[in-house]
């Protein structure tokens, strides 16, 4: 379902090309939820843009459903978000002239595949029914956060990346956000990649990968305590 093979991104700098990925593969099947851990550094969110499409490698493979991302120009690529892959960031990047309604149903709108009775049940569920009239920048931070989780599962994207989706929410807050897009990517079948520094929070997840030195490994992660 996403297939990333030998993945490989230098940046140029004023001291010459800094390489970040130095072959980086992974595989994530419908449903399968990853953590991607890493040192403050390490490439983590360039490799998340490099799989949204929001920058190209200089060298490997990325497939979404069978799509391979070099074969894409820039529309694209801008097409493949809309239509497969979701987006959720710490910043929550809410449209703040829509209401909580608005901002719900939007994307699943620019995909066509907007259902009133899905965003309906996302909204319940994610605690937002009361809220649905609301402007963004009414609402706390935990439950901005619960709306940008809901506009990307209302598109009902085949892959979920995300990175520090809870980043800036209190323990609590962030757990309780973090259960509900991990109940509600299993009933649809979505896949989750997700950056976090937290190794507590990668292990709420079915698997757990770490990158150093521009290389995956599980080195620095302890098994999930059942
Ligand atoms: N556009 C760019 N130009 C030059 N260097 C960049 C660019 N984007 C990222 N880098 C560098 O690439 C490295 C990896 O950055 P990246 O943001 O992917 O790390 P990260 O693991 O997500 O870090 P953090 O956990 O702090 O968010 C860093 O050294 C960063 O300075």
């Amino acid at each position: 379902m996403l297939s990333v093979t030998d993945i490989h991104k230098s940046f140029e700098t004023e001291d010459g090309p800094l390489p970040v990925l130095r072959g980086v593969s992974l595989t994530v099947a419908p449903g399968d939820t990853l953590a991607l851990t890493g040192e403050s550094g390490s490439g983590k969110s360039t490799l998340l843009h490099l799989i949204g499409g929001l920058d190209t490698a200089d060298k490997g493979r990325i497939e979404v459903d069978d799509v391979d991302l070099s074969a894409l120009d820039d529309a694209g690529r801008a097409r493949l978000r809309r239509d497969m892959v979701g987006l959720i960031f710490q910043q929550f990047n809410l449209i703040p002239s829509l209401t909580v309604a608005q901002n719900l149903s939007f994307q699943a709108r620019l995909a066509g595949r907007h259902d009133a009775a899905w965003v309906d049940e996302l909204a319940r569920r994610l605690g937002l029914s009361e809220h649905l009239a609301r402007y963004p920048e009414q609402l706390s931070g935990g439950q901005q956060q619960r709306v940008a989780i809901g506009r990307t599962l209302a598109a009902r994207p085949r892959v979920v990346l995300a990175d520090e989706p809870t980043g800036n929410l209190d323990e609590t807050t962030g757990d309780t956000v973090l259960g509900l897009l991990l109940e509600l990517a299993a009933e649809t079948g979505t896949a989750i990649l997700m950056v976090t520094h937290s190794t507590r929070l990668a292990h709420r997840l079915a698997r757990q990968v770490h990158l150093t030195k521009g290389r995956l490994g599980s080195a620095g992660l302890g098994r999930a305590a059942e």
